[in-house]
């Protein structure tokens, strides 16, 4: 797959709040059946059995691969080890995407990053500052995406319900090929997020998550019955 198919494309992240009653393959294929019938350029799908099936079912799609998982040692969660990346490769993703940042980590930004080419796959670092990226494009990642912008102890501090716009700014002045991804909330966010200079913009929660939808319906409400 060439990069330049996701050049200004929607991604739509199917990732289920874990243990919810939408954890389903089905639904997950299903949410994905429909954003790419809606026009969707691409799909994040979370784990290699649910990239397989995502795959047989729209097989012309891209398909960003992650693996999530929870480690003792490390903060690093997003395809930490190479037995992921081989995971999502056999897969069939054809875009894998792993953590970029700087955080002490089980295997080098760089070895993932050439397993994954070897395989004549993309690779995009999920990153958490400016930083991160350079040190991803550096060392030849195809997309550098600002997932993680507010997801590490670095970045805490930022406001956790914007998408890091200046950061993108940033990235993709330095030429990157940004994907822009993290709180992207609304569709003038993602407007914004092209705006700013991103290659192609991915949408999660916003989307896919009823749960967090509801919350931020709910919360909104309640601030109005505050201040009445
Ligand atoms: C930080 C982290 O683990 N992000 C994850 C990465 O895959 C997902 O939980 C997010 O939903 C995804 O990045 C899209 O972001 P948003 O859901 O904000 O549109």
């Amino acid at each position: 797959m060439k990069l330049s198919q996701l050049k200004n494309a929607l991604v739509v992240s199917c990732q289920p709040v874990p243990g919810s009653t939408m954890d389903r393959q089905d639904i997950i294929v299903a949410m994905a059946g429909a954003a790419v019938a809606a026009g969707a350029g691409g799909l994040r799908i979370e784990g290699a059995e649910h990239v397989r099936a995502v795959v047989q079912a729209l097989p012309h799609v891209p398909v960003i691969g992650i693996v999530k998982r929870d480690l003792d040692d490390t903060p690093v969660r997003i395809t930490p080890y190479l037995a992921d990346v081989q995971a999502l490769i056999a897969a069939g993703a054809a875009v894998i995407a792993f953590d970029g940042t700087q955080r002490s980590r089980p295997v080098a930004v760089a070895d993932l990053l050439a397993a994954t080419h070897a395989a004549g796959r993309l690779a995009m670092a999920d990153c958490s500052t400016l930083e991160d990226g350079l040190a991803c494009l550096a060392l030849g990642c195809d997309l550098i995406g600002t997932t993680l912008s507010g997801y590490t102890e670095e970045t805490a501090g930022l406001p956790q319900d914007q998408p890091n716009l200046p950061l993108i700014a940033e990235l993709s002045a330095a030429g990157a090929a940004v994907m822009a991804e993290g709180r992207i909330r609304t569709a003038a966010d993602a407007a914004a997020a092209l705006g700013a200079g991103a290659y192609c913009v991915t949408v999660g929660s916003a989307i896919t998550r009823i749960e967090h939808i509801t919350e931020w319906f709910i919360s909104a409400m309640n601030q109005a019955i505050k201040k009445d």
